[in-house]
């Protein structure tokens, strides 16, 4: 155990059949190649909501409305360096056409097939949790 708490926004974007949007993490970042969910950490200043849409613009070329958005759970998990705090947001409503803007594959998947998607250490609780509730 060591380290700060690190607090990252996150998003389970569900469509209109139900299913899950993951992204691959990409190249070059850490833990690369895995699938999560997307976000990222805050800025200065900003509210947790915010930094959601935000990420969600940069990562994913949508528009969602920060009041729209609503807390289902969250991951708190010790990492090597860092504590993840990680809350998730569940976003079914957006404006624009949704795409991976940093290179990163997407894909929807299933509530009960989350388990098959490589994930961090820290998101498996939270997919056990979701094939549960939706
Ligand atoms: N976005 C996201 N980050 C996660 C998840 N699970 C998990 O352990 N993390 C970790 C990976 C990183 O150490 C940290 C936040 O990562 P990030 O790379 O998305 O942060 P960011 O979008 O602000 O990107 P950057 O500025 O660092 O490039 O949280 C998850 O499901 N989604
Ligand atoms: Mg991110």
């Amino acid at each position: 155990m060591s380290g700060k708490v690190l607090l990252v926004v996150a998003a389970a974007i569900f469509n209109e059949d139900g299913d899950i949007l993951l992204a691959q993490r990409p190249e070059g970042k850490s833990m690369a190649g895995l699938w999560e969910f997307p976000g990222g950490k805050l800025e200065a200043g900003e509210r947790p909501e915010e930094a959601l849409c935000r990420e969600l613009k940069e990562e994913l070329q949508i528009s969602v409305d920060p009041a729209a958005i609503r807390p289902i759970t969250f991951a708190s998990f010790g990492y090597p360096d860092f504590h993840l705090l990680m809350p998730l947001y569940e976003v079914r409503d957006w404006q624009g056409e949704l795409a991976g803007l940093e290179g990163q594959e997407i894909a929807w998947v299933k509530p009960a097939e989350l388990g098959r998607y490589e994930a961090p250490p820290a998101d498996i609780p939270l997919f056990d949790e979701l094939a549960l509730r939706y």
